[in-house]
């Protein structure tokens, strides 16, 4: 961490080398009201006060106080401002990280953790570099500066003498070093566990209440928070032994000074000016040496922190480079002797997959639940690193020699759990494509069907859908993305079980409109209901992750496979629906 931080320190020398002067410049300052106390204590004393120089000693008395306001004022602000940069350069700097990293690392870090990563993980490390910085410049020049100035002003022997217990108190610090280290990345890993299930339990509230699970939830719940204040409480017990060790040393370091300087006046080698002066000091070097133990404190914590950050941006998704191919059109998709196995699984999820698909064309993908539909879209989609055996060809090249932005920004891909953020109705669409005019954000809401639910909601296409969507219905849904999709124009479209929460006519009049708007550019089509796929050009037919069948649909009718008896039992209930 200290590399790091020294190298973005290094990176902005003005701002860290004006604090820096500053906090020395008023480190400085701060003694010389203690010098004038001595001086004047002493001038009473030798009975040598005279009005005109009360008045000169209070001049200066104020003045220094003054510089002192003012310098601590340029470098506090100066400093602080500069963590906050560090801050919002970081979470820029993750967020961006998080942005382009792909479905293996999501499937290793849980949400609760990441979020504390880029909150109160970023916020301790813009505590380190700006308190923990503060306070080491400022305590060390500090505590530094009063030696010194103790030494030369009043007693370097009684001065020596105090500083005894300081060591022991950095001896104390090392020791306890590791152990608060765990400690801290313990308690921190407690928190964003309890995160990670705070998030789920706003997620699942309602399947929690209609299965009656609140009590045993709360009870779940409770029992992680009381493992984070265990955690806490370790951590207080430690920080308080720190503080409070710090104390007593610099008790025990006052105490030391007192009986030595008092034993120096008796022996004429101190004035009573001094012994005042020396007894300040003191106080002072207990402040800085208070400051002192914050730093360990502030130190672990951002060291932690930092790691879990690190941890991030150095994450790998374990996906291949990006390629550096561009492309602008997609014209022919290719499937040879393809295999796929999930990095967490031991067996083999995709075998020999092998199909082609010219632009304009119409693939339905079909088969049980669980047999390797979605996997096979996510091949496209390269959210997963692409298979060593067998290939994917598109425009007759490798899809890993693509550039992935480019890839991905001619494919409109509506998946089977609907993203959609917590905003209207209009801009969630238009994420689709954000320069979209007014006719073609109509034209993609009439193609998925979307224009009377629209006419329907209070406030049109402006009308607030809640988070994910709560307010909404799961066939609104659907439309939602299926139109956000649609405004993009893509040459590939993607449907992965997209209509499964509308009724039948609906889904007949979508899959119409995609098939009179999108006669020249292709489309994929995965569902459980063969009507959606009944016009496609192609329809592969999967069975535990291998092409079972394969043809037209009514190539795939007349072989009387599994095509046609799902077709048959389909069809029977539709006719079963149709009599009620
Ligand atoms: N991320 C993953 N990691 C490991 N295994 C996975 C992952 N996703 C899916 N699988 C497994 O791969 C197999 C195929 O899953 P897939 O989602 O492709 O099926 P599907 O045909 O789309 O199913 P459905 O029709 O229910 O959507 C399943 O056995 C599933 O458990």
């Amino acid at each position: 961490m200290l590399k790091t931080f020294w190298q973005y320190i290094k990176q902005h020398p003005v701002i860290y080398g004006l604090a820096t002067f500053f906090a020395i410049v008023s480190s400085g300052l701060t003694l010389i009201p203690n010098l004038i106390i001595q001086r004047f204590i002493d001038a009473i004393v030798d009975g040598a006060l005279t009005s005109e120089n009360l008045g000169i000693i209070l001049s200066i008395f104020l003045i220094s106080i003054i510089c002192i306001f003012i310098t601590d004022i340029i470098w506090v602000m100066t400093l602080f401002g500069q963590s906050y940069r560090y801050q919002s350069e970081m979470r820029r700097k993750t967020y961006k990280k998080l942005l382009n990293l792909r479905t293996p690392f999501y499937e290793r870090f849980r949400s609760g953790d990441l979020m504390t990563r880029m909150t109160s993980d970023i916020d301790y490390l813009g505590d380190t570099i700006g308190y923990g910085f503060m306070l080491i410049v400022s305590n060390v020049t500090w505590a530094i500066s009063i030696l010194i100035i103790m030494i030369i002003t009043t007693s370097w022997k009684a001065a020596t003498v105090s500083a005894l217990p300081l060591v022991l108190f950095g001896y104390i610090v090392y020791r306890l070093w590791k152990k608060i280290d765990v400690l801290y990345e313990d308690n921190r890993d407690t928190v964003a566990k309890l995160s990670n299930e705070v998030l789920e339990m706003v997620d699942g509230v309602r399947v929690m209440r209609a299965y009656g699970k609140k009590k045993l939830e709360q009870t779940r719940f409770e029992k992680r928070t009381a493992a984070v204040l265990k955690k806490a409480n370790n951590l207080v017990v430690y920080n308080g032994a720190i503080n409070q060790i710090a104390k007593l040393l610099t008790g025990l370091s006052t105490a030391i000074g007192l009986t030595y300087s008092g034993y120096l006046i008796s022996q004429g080698q101190m004035t009573i000016g001094q012994l005042i002066a020396f007894q300040i000091y003191l106080g002072m070097l207990s402040g800085a040496i208070w400051g002192l133990s914050d730093i360990v404190l502030v130190y672990q914590q951002g060291n932690v922190s930092f790691r879990k950050i690190d941890e991030l941006l150095q994450a790998e998704d374990q996906l291949e480079k990006n390629g550096e191919e561009t492309i602008d059109a997609i014209n022919d998709i290719q499937f040879n002797q393809y295999m796929f196995q999930y990095p967490t699984n031991e067996t083999t999820t995709l075998k020999q997959i092998e199909f082609e698909l010219k632009r304009g064309e119409t693939l339905g993908i079909v088969g049980k639940t669980g047999s390797g539909k979605t996997t096979l879209i996510r091949q496209l989609l390269r959210q997963y690193p692409v298979s060593e055996t067998g290939t994917i060809k598109i425009n007759g090249r490798f899809i890993q020699e693509y550039d992935m932005e480019k890839l991905e920004g001619l494919i409109g891909y509506v998946p089977q759990e609907h993203i959609l953020f917590s905003k209207t109705v209009g801009h969630n669409i238009r994420f689709g494509n954000r320069h979209a005019d007014e006719i073609e954000m109509a034209e993609a809401i009439e193609s998925a069907n979307f224009t009377t639910d629209i006419s329907h909601m209070a406030d049109g296409l402006e009308t607030l859908i809640g988070e994910k969507g709560v307010s909404i219905s799961g066939g609104q849904k659907q439309r939602v993305s299926i139109a956000r999709a649609l405004i993009r124009k893509p040459d590939l479209l993607i449907l992965d079980d997209s209509l499964s929460a509308v009724d039948a006519k609906t889904e007949r009049a979508i899959i119409d409109n995609i098939r009179t708007i999108r006669q020249d550019k292709t489309n994929i089509i995965v569902t459980h209901r063969l009507s959606a796929v009944a016009e496609a050009d192609k329809v592969l037919i999967i069975d535990d992750g291998a092409i079972a069948e394969q043809g037209s649909p009514q190539e795939l009718l007349r072989s009387k496979g599994w095509y046609y008896t799902q077709y048959m039992t389909q069809q029977m209930e539709v006719k079963e629906d149709d009599n009620i």
